[in-house]
């Protein structure tokens, strides 16, 4: 890492030791706070190993569920219990299970319309004010105290693709994606970046073999929207062995 670099780098064995890591630290956000805390969740295969984690007996008797809200940080047009609906799989995973209802705060995108993704967004949004209180958000006053974020191939985090004009969106908290550069492409919905900045802690998890090129790229400075995802907090990439570049040091 170069010194004006604020991310922290913190290398682990492997997935699992990464889950342990990951819960560790939501649960040291949950007790730095002792009122109500936002947790900002993310989708993607990277964090399931971590909710799966959440609702064992050893962490879940460790977290004060009422009053902990969960938010998610994008989402898909698709039906609340397909595979790719990402607040469908945390809740599946470990939410339904463990977290009061009125707790649960999902993108309403199975119920809205495809065609008008930034409707959907400004309801989010709405939600989102409402939540915290007001219509600005005060970096003295983060919204979230944790982020979880993963990365995908082409350097895109939460729905935050290259060249999208989202990442450019400074008034927004929530915007539409009608169309990006993935295949399959389903329209989305997701948090602009100085809503996901909004956090005491954003937290990446990134493992595997197959994310060792673009960490390599992000590491090595590129602008891509997974380097101009920044807490006003701490900003913490939790990386495994395999996917950790070779001259990392
Ligand atoms: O809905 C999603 O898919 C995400 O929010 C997305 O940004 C994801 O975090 C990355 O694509 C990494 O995905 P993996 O964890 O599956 O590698």
């Amino acid at each position: 890492m170069t010194a004006n670099d604020d991310r922290h780098v913190v290398a682990v064995a492997d997935p699992t030791e990464l889950a342990k890591a990951a819960a560790e630290r939501l649960l040291a956000r949950i007790a730095a706070n002792s009122g109500r805390v936002a947790i900002c969740l993310t989708g993607g295969s990277s964090p399931k190993q971590l909710y799966q984690l959440l609702a064992t007996d050893a962490y879940r008797s460790r977290i004060p569920w009422q009053r902990v809200h969960w938010f998610i940080g994008d989402e898909r047009f698709v039906p609340a219990d397909d595979p790719l609906n990402n607040m469908g799989m945390a809740r599946a995973t470990f939410l339904d299970r463990c977290a009061p209802a009125t707790n649960i705060h999902p993108i309403p995108t199975a119920t809205a319309d495809p065609a008008d993704p930034d409707r959907c967004a400004a309801l989010y949004e709405q939600e989102l004010r409402s939540f915290y209180g007001a219509d600005t958000l005060d970096p003295a006053h983060p919204l979230f105290d944790l982020v979880l974020m993963g990365v995908g191939p082409d350097g895109h985090t939460a729905s935050l693709f290259p060249g999208d004009p989202a990442l450019d969106a400074t008034a927004r908290w929530v915007v539409g994606v009608p169309k990006a550069n993935v295949e399959p492409f389903v329209p989305r919905v997701t948090l602009t970046l100085p809503t996901l900045a909004s956090c005491r802690e954003m937290l990446f998890e990134v493992a595997g073999g197959a994310k060792r090129a673009i960490l390599t790229r992000l590491f090595a400075g590129e602008n891509l929207p997974a380097n101009r995802a920044r807490s006003t907090g701490e900003t913490i990439w939790l990386v495994d062995r395999d996917a950790l570049p070779e001259d990392f040091g």
